[in-house]
């Protein structure tokens, strides 16, 4: 069977369709009218489309009276392929395939309700070509549905797995094989050259999509009514009291061209008086929060940081681990924490891989709009923090969509919530990619300062329906409220707002030259900015254009000149490079380096001089780049001689002692690392590089590894970091990880994740790990919450518990065999046993 390709699976929408949605529904119409008019459809009309959005409309009522029933998901999947959906179509067959599972384990929640389901039907029509019983050609069907919306909808890497799974269930199906051939032609398109579909890691997954307004979606207010513009005004009054919401013509925006003329009405924001220069414009609080680090110290419903001497900060009573930063805080969150309180939903979606921050807070936001919806019991989309949000405005797909955050995880949410997903079409894909549209654009995120990732977002419904200008008469400031203030000096117009005059807000680093500018913003805008500022500039830049070469070579050698000033360099270190040689140890070349850490203390910086006598520096670098053959010269060096502020306990050469009971080893010791053989290999740990395991050589005779970890150093140690997974990469059957020495400093963020993370990638591996005095560096822990408690005191945080958890589990899906969910808890639950907590006694009576 042949499959249509397509990368942009939304049709058009416009505002105009949701009034028409709005008016639908008219009372006095016959039985198929009705129908019609519920699914969006005008009663009058007989087209294709239509007839398959009444389909829809009659499978949906089913639904609602058989939720269990895989059949209606896949004959549905089917009618949303048909209207152009392919996105919804794969979350309907995912459904069909979770209950498909039901129906064929008899211990599953759902077992009795999705097997009497089948029992309906005899054969029916979407199950026709497939073999087995019935719950497995609902698998059937659904992997083939799967893999072909998926595919369609340009979801590759998720396209693969699917089909991968049904070649496996069904090795003949012809469909499949179709499926096959289409996505080996999509990929190779897309990526440019033949691959393996199968091979991990080599399709991509995300796509991008346009926001629509479904046909069915009665929940899209007619924002330019009278009623709205009331119901806007009455709320924005409290904390914008010279304001007030009003239709407002802005310019249609393109991305990467300057159209000039097109107009269109949106929302934006007026002042109903006049403003004086410096006072305040809104002040407006939000629930509506999301914080993507596991162990962060910010208010779990403002995402303000906490205060350090935890001054009136408050602790949920039930589940000791959600702060909150005040006790105003603490009540606001009645609304949606009751809902994931101890369920441990709100752990999903943290501590990203950095490429998914931007992803891992969207995904966050839709939890806390789910959670405010199940504990209002309000349907998500009439949740007030998102009911008149727009979302993206543009005709073309700019929204990224990915089976895992728009499918997966989201129902994985739900049920962690204790949501029963098939008794709840509220929570219908459709709603979840309605909810998503709405937060890109005006969701705004704080960076983390110490690594430049996003980390915090929010979304300020009233603050996000003021406009954008590059002049822009108010500024922002987030810091648990977003207030809005008048601008005191303003870059041509006149500092305050006149009444009648629009509150012209910013979306981009208003300091930045046009080009750069009309980038930045053109996500949130959805095209480049032609406000009055952006023009006249453009223009500038034009006449300019002639002499730009010359210009931007200075500029740039201006700006070299100015960073390397402001590196002052550590006294030298000098570092032997020491080659092993037909199994001996041959010193090879010596250098000078100096080694600095850079302010934000997120990159090393290394400087290599040939001779101690030259004072020029040939190399500078990040860390988080390739690795530089300046990286490579330090991890090569067995001898070196650290004489810098930041590592003086490196000093000292390194040791080998010989067929000893246990081997201590530690940066202090001498000559080339090896365990030689010995049981028992203690690694002593003082925050400083993590090279002295680099080329650690393990014997097979070495059954465990103890690594003595403190904090030696400093609290803040990108050492640490790199410590920490480098100690993971060490194959013993025993690790124990031991904290007794550390001094109680604060561990920061970072040095958390990399602990977690080196945790479960040891348990994953099927290494036993024991955690000595681990309550010590727990309680250190920037946002450890728990109170100080006994340094022996020998269980495991909870808080710790379950980030080990989340990472092992983690883990587990990312592996080139993911198993599925459920296989995934159980494993989860098992690898855990692994984990043993002691004191540094036990320990000592153990050894
Ligand atoms: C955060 S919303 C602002 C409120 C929005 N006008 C509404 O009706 O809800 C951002 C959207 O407003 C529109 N917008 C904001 N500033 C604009 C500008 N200067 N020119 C054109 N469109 C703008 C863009 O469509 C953008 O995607």
């Amino acid at each position: 069977m042949a499959v249509e390709v397509s990368s942009a699976p939304y049709s058009i929408s416009n505002e105009s369709k949701s009034k028409h949605d709005a008016k639908s529904g008219s009372d006095g119409l016959g039985p198929l009218a009705s129908v019609k008019a519920k699914a969006g459809v005008d009663p009058s009309s007989d087209s294709a489309s239509d007839t398959a959005l009444v389909q829809r409309a009659e499978i949906t009522a089913g639904l609602a009276d058989s939720a269990y029933d895989l059949v209606a998901y896949l004959e549905r999947a089917h009618v949303h392929l048909a209207l152009g959906y392919p996105d919804l179509a794969a979350g309907d067959a995912y459904r069909a395939l979770l209950l498909a599972d039901e129906a064929r384990n008899e211990g599953f929640e759902y077992h009795d309700e999705a097997a009497e389901a089948l029992t309906r039907y005899d054969v029916p029509q979407v199950l026709e070509g497939l073999e087995g019983d019935s719950a497995e050609r609902g698998a059937g069907a659904a992997y083939r549905l799967l893999a072909r919306s998926l595919l369609q909808a340009g979801c590759l890497s998720s396209a693969a797995k699917f089909l991968k799974r049904g070649l496996d269930a069904s090795p003949n199906d012809t469909e499949l094989a179709a499926t096959r051939q289409a996505l080996e032609a999509a990929a190779s398109k897309r990526i440019g050259h033949s691959v393996d579909i199968f091979a991990p890691g080599t399709l991509p997954e995300t796509t991008l999509v346009r926001r629509e307004v479904y046909p069915w979606n009665t929940h899209e207010p007619d924002r330019f009514s009278e009623e709205s513009l009331t119901e806007l005004n009455t709320t924005l009054r409290r904390f914008a009291p010279k304001c007030a919401v009003q239709v407002a013509v802005l310019p249609v925006l393109l991305d990467g061209v300057a159209l000039e003329g097109a107009t269109c009405s949106q929302l934006g924001v007026f002042a109903v008086e006049d403003i004086a220069p410096g006072e305040k414009v809104l002040e407006e609080y939000s629930l509506l929060t999301a914080n993507n680090r596991m162990k962060d110290s910010v208010c779990d419903a403002c995402s303000s940081e906490l205060p350090r001497d935890r001054d009136g900060v408050v602790m949920c009573d039930e589940c000791y681990d959600t702060v909150f930063c005040s006790a105003h805080c603490a009540e606001q969150a009645e609304r949606y924490h009751p809902a994931v309180c101890g369920t441990g939903s709100d752990e999903i979606g943290k501590d990203p891989a950095p490429h998914e921050a931007d992803e891992s807070l969207h995904l966050l936001l839709l939890a806390r709009v789910l959670a405010l919806a199940s504990q209002g019991e309000i349907h998500p989309l009439d949740v007030p923090e998102v009911k008149y949000i727009w979302g993206d405005f543009t005709p073309h797909p700019t929204l990224p969509w990915s089976f895992e955050y728009n499918v997966e995880t989201p129902l994985h949410i739900l049920e962690t919530m204790d949501v029963d997903i098939y008794a709840h079409p509220e929570y219908d894909l459709w709603v979840l990619n309605t909810l998503y549209a709405k937060f890109r654009g005006t969701a705004s995120a704080r960076k983390n300062p110490l690594d430049g990732k996003p980390d915090v977002a929010a979304v300020h419904p009233y603050w996000c329906l003021a406009n954008h200008d590059c002049d822009p008469n108010v500024s922002w400031d987030w810091a648990g409220t977003i207030v809005l203030r008048a601008r005191e000096e303003r870059i041509a117009g006149v500092p305050g707002v006149k009444k009648g005059q629009e509150i012209l807000n910013h979306y981009c680093d208003i300091r930045l030259p046009v080009s750069e500018r009309r980038e930045w913003a053109s996500g949130p805008l959805g095209g480049w900015c032609m406000c009055a500022r952006c023009k006249r500039e453009a223009k500038e830049e034009e006449w300019a254009s002639e002499d730009e070469g010359a210009e931007l070579g200075s500029v740039l050698e201006d700006e070299a000149k100015r960073r390397l000033a402001k590196a002052v360099p550590t006294p030298a270190v000098k570092v032997a490079v020491v080659e092993r040689h037909e199994g001996r140890h041959q010193m090879t070349s010596s250098a000078h380096v100096v080694v600095r850490q850079s302010e934000d203390w997120t990159r090393v910086l290394v400087a290599s001089k040939q001779s101690a006598a030259s004072d020029q520096w040939t190399l500078a670098f990040s860390i988080d780049q390739a690795e530089p053959a300046g990286l490579t010269l330090l991890r090569n060096a067995h001898l070196i001689e650290l004489e810098g502020r930041l590592e003086p306990a490196n000093a000292e050469r390194i040791e080998t002692i010989s067929n000893p009971r246990i081997v201590r080893i530690n940066n202090r010791s001498r000559g080339p690392r090896s365990s030689l053989g010995a049981p028992t290999l203690v690694v002593a740990w003082h925050t400083s590089s993590s090279f002295v395991l680099q080329d650690l050589h393990i014997s097979p005779d070495t059954k465990r590894l103890i690594a003595e970890i403190s904090d030696f150093g400093g609290p803040i140690s990108p050492a640490n970091r790199r410590f920490l997974p480098a100690l993971a990469s060490i194959d013993v059957p025993d690790v124990v990880l031991d904290f007794s020495q550390w001094e109680c400093a604060v561990v920061d963020p970072f040095v958390a994740n990399a602990l977690y993370s080196t945790i479960a990638s040891l348990l994953v591996r099927g290494t036993h790990v024991t955690l000595v005095d681990f309550n010590l560096v727990f309680s250190c822990m920037a946002d450890a919450t728990v109170p100080m408690r006994p340094a022996r005191y020998t269980a495991l945080p909870r808080r710790a518990e379950d980030a080990i958890k989340y990472r092992v589990r983690n883990t587990l899906r990312a592996g080139p065999e993911c198993p599925d969910a459920r296989a995934v808890e159980v494993n989860v639950r098992q690898l855990l046993t692994h984990l043993t907590v002691l004191s540094a006694d036990e320990l000592r009576s153990k050894l």
